[in-house]
């Protein structure tokens, strides 16, 4: 999907929310367990249930790895079933060296045919490359997380001008690729720093997580994150998957993903440039 594609679709809904698919197993409705395929059809569900009100789906990989082939074949269901106008995002934090990335590419992008990978930059330039080498596909790079532990590495100082770890690998990956294949991972919990971001990458889709049980404030983080095309993907996982554990689930999961599409349209009214 390219970017006028993925701008349209925000600006048609009215909405730049990801449905994170953090399936587990063990917190899916017990009437599902009867099922063939639990994991794929609590997924089918929350996708009939929220399409109307998001633009992008995010499976976390952790949560299908864990099952073994028997996850990895829902996945591949439920990335089937996704439409096909909606971006769709890898969660993998992926990267190695370059043999191994072009590989992780051809996983992603090619056998499972997502629009969009996360990867780590900490093994450099040779390690992204490879996955900025497919038409119509990008990168998500971690930036600044919206982790505790994201104090431990990307806000340290790493030049002789100041400039921190985050921001350098924002700087940098900014050569390597044009804003129509590379976003940045910036955690909603990060949203003082937003508006520095965003002038150092103004044409650059942030994809941010961390509102909801992480404790991001989905306002602060329009009111200095939006440009022109809205230019964020914000992300909630547990908050609108596990919003109800009865039979209900669903119909609570589109009441969440909702009330969320309303709270997006009235912030791009208020702050869109
Ligand atoms: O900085 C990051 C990068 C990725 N994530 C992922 O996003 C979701 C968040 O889930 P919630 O339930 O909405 O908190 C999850 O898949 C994380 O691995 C992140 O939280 N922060």
């Amino acid at each position: 999907m390219n970017r006028k594609e993925l701008a349209g679709q925000i600006r048609d809904k009215e909405s730049f929310l990801c449905v994170g698919l953090d399936t587990d197993i063990k917190k899916i409705p017990v009437h599902l367990l009867k099922e063939k395929d639990p994991v794929f059809e609590f997924n089918r569900r929350i996708i009939d249930a929220t399409e109307k009100y998001c633009i992008a789906y995010k499976p976390n990989l952790a949560f299908y790895e864990a099952l073994g082939p028997q996850g990895l074949e829902s996945l591949q269901r439920t990335i089937e079933y996704i439409p096909d106008h909606i971006f769709t995002i890898a969660d993998a934090k992926r990267g190695d060296i370059g043999n191994t990335s072009k590989l992780y590419a051809r996983a992603f992008f090619e056998y499972f045919n997502f629009d969009s990978v996360t990867v780590a930059p900490y093994m450099g330039e040779d390690s992204v490359t490879p996955f900025l080498e497919f038409p119509g596909k990008w990168v998500i790079l971690l930036a600044l997380t919206s982790n505790q532990g994201s104090q431990d590495f990307q806000t340290l100082t790493c030049s002789m001008d100041g400039e921190l770890l985050y921001e350098h690998v924002i700087s940098t990956s900014r050569r390597w690729a044009s804003p129509d294949q590379l976003m940045f991972v910036i955690g909603a919990t990060q949203s003082h720093k937003i508006q520095i971001i965003r002038e150092q990458a103004q044409e650059n889709f942030f994809l941010v997580p961390g509102i909801g049980a992480q404790g991001g404030d989905l306002e602060s983080v329009c009111q200095h994150g939006f440009n022109k095309d809205v230019g964020l993907i914000v992300n909630s996982s547990r908050g609108i998957i596990y919003a109800d554990d009865s039979t209900n689930f669903a119909e609570a999961a589109g009441k969440k993903a909702a009330e969320l599409q309303q709270e997006m349209a009235s912030l791009m009214d208020k702050y869109l440039p």
